[in-house]
């Protein structure tokens, strides 16, 4: 097969590929491809199909993205641009807050923040906390990339509002998986830990109620399908008494068949003063319009994603003619740098796993990452490269987003990132090389170059990001340690 046809092929090959790792390979027939994919003004990859994106030969499932990055992080997100606010009355004033004192939280909430170890508001906690906590209560849309501290202001958000002594659910938070809403959970039980009146319940999956009872919980998270049964079948929450309704990951939710029109069911039922958030990590006109139904008269917040750049990231290519003597350059490569750690990526898993298969017989500790891994076992791989464990990671797509290990002074692209068309995908490729040369360290981007067609890739993304991609000879050694100095 002609190496050009990787982004047509993608299908026949998976679909032949075996399981390097059998156990892994139950999430495969999940897939629900979709074509319909684009970036938003964030940078942030959007479907409006099905909850799935492709992203070069992996199929990514947002809400597993989603849970993955929650997995894997450490802190914060860095963001230094200002936050965009858009009052509802833009007359009133517009209150921020440097401090968690300034929120006068009832000691024990305070007690829980600290205890997590948050010293002072996010960048996006700053202006959204002020406007969930006011009174009379005010509706807000806020958008920012994963990791920048919206669920923590909503936890914060609906452990303030509740009255312990009211033994009825106040809160109602929405999810678009199991999975996520068990980690929204972890945080409001850490957050609240100091709040021992505070009860909260999961509406998910499994969790089985008697019918008829009134939960006692104040808060209550899960996913839309079965918090729409527990307000409308089994009536263990009386929708009219929730006065904090939150949906997070609104972007995610509509993706996902069904949740959209049940999040809608379940507005309905609340009442007109219920107090309304929705918080989203891309937003476009899908996500908009789905906001404006749900978040009625809103105050809006969005905070942009910090441009990635490539200014501190020298890139290269390799002219190889197939694969086996890209390995060889490779090889060269990895032999005569110091490096601290590389990531390679490949098109396919197949691709992957010959390449960590003969990575490994050369002595190199190789940790492969693939879709067909489960979210924990992907976050675990990532952990492990993370503490230095092993020195190379071996890649598809699927870990090209979210992951920030500052040590990756190399990033190679065994295949160059390619869209459904066969077209250089230049977003991907920021995310794959721009994880190297972070916070002014100097890093290298290598590119394997293997026909006609990869070269004019190569072209288009230079002429793309306007930087030079410079020939390297790697069975000249000299020339490399010079150019790569
Ligand atoms: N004020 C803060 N100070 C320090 N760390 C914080 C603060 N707020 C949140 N964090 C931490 O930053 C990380 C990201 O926060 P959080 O999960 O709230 O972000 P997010 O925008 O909701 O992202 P995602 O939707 O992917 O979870 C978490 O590890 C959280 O504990």
């Amino acid at each position: 097969m002609s190496e050009d046809s990787w982004a047509v092929a993608v299908d026949v090959q998976e679909a032949t590929t075996p399981s390097i790792q059998p156990d892994f390979s139950k999430k495969v027939d999940r897939v629900r491809p979709t074509r319909n994919t684009r970036g938003d003004i964030n940078g942030n990859i959007v479907t409006e199909n099905g909850g799935w994106k492709r992203d070069g030969g992996e199929r990514v499932d947002l809400a597993e993205q989603s849970l993955l990055n929650k997995l894997i992080r450490r802190s914060l997100v860095r963001n230094r641009n200002q936050v965009e606010v858009l009052q509802r009355d833009p007359t009133s004033p517009l209150y921020s807050v440097k401090t968690f004192e300034e929120l006068r939280l009832k000691p024990e909430l305070l007690k829980g923040v600290y205890n997590m170890g948050f010293n002072r508001p996010s960048r996006i906690q700053e202006n959204a906390l002020p406007m969930m906590l006011a009174q009379p209560p005010q509706n807000l849309i806020a958008q920012s990339q994963s990791g920048t501290g919206k669920t923590a202001a909503f936890s914060l958000a609906m452990l303030s509002h509740v009255n312990p002594a009211n033994k009825w659910t106040q809160c109602l938070c929405i999810a678009p998986t199991y999975e996520l809403a068990l980690q929204i959970g972890q945080v409001i039980e850490q957050m609240g830990k100091f709040c021992p009146d505070v009860k909260l319940a999961y509406g998910i999956r499994g969790n089985r109620m008697e019918r008829g009872t009134k939960l006692q919980e104040q808060i209550v998270i899960g996913t839309p399908g079965t918090i729409l049964d527990w307000c409308t079948k089994y009536k263990l929450i009386d929708p009219k008494k929730i006065t904090m309704f939150v949906l997070d990951e609104a972007d995610v939710m509509i993706a996902t068949q069904g949740h959209r029109d049940q999040s809608i069911r379940i507005h309905r039922q609340l009442s007109k003063d219920c107090q309304m958030l929705l918080f989203s990590a891309t937003f476009e006109d899908s996500v908009w319009r789905f906001a404006e139904q749900v978040v009625p008269d809103p105050n809006i917040i969005r905070l942009k994603r910090e441009e990635e750049t490539l200014d501190t990231i020298k890139q290269f290519y390799v002219v190889c003619r197939e694969k086996e003597d890209k390995f060889t350059a490779l090889c060269n490569l990895y032999g005569s740098l110091t490096i601290a750690q590389a990531m390679i990526f490949c098109h396919t898993r197949k691709m992957a796993a010959w390449l960590t298969t003969n990575l490994t017989k050369e002595g190199h500790q190789v940790a492969l990452l693939s879709g067909e891994m489960l979210v924990e076992q992907r976050a675990a791989v990532i952990e492990r490269f993370r503490n230095g464990k092993e020195k190379v990671l071996v890649t598809t797509n699927v870990c090209s987003r979210g992951i920030d290990v500052e040590q990756v002074s190399l990033v190679v692209n065994f295949d160059l990132p390619v869209d459904l068309d066969g077209n250089a995908d230049n977003e991907t490729y920021l995310h794959r090389i721009g994880r190297t040369g972070r916070f002014g360290r100097r890093g290298f981007a290598v590119n394997m170059v293997d026909s006609k067609h990869s070269m004019d890739i190569i072209n288009q993304i230079e002429m793309h990001f306007n930087r030079r991609i410079t020939k390297l000879d790697t069975s000249n050694l000299e020339e490399m340690e010079s150019l790569m100095s």
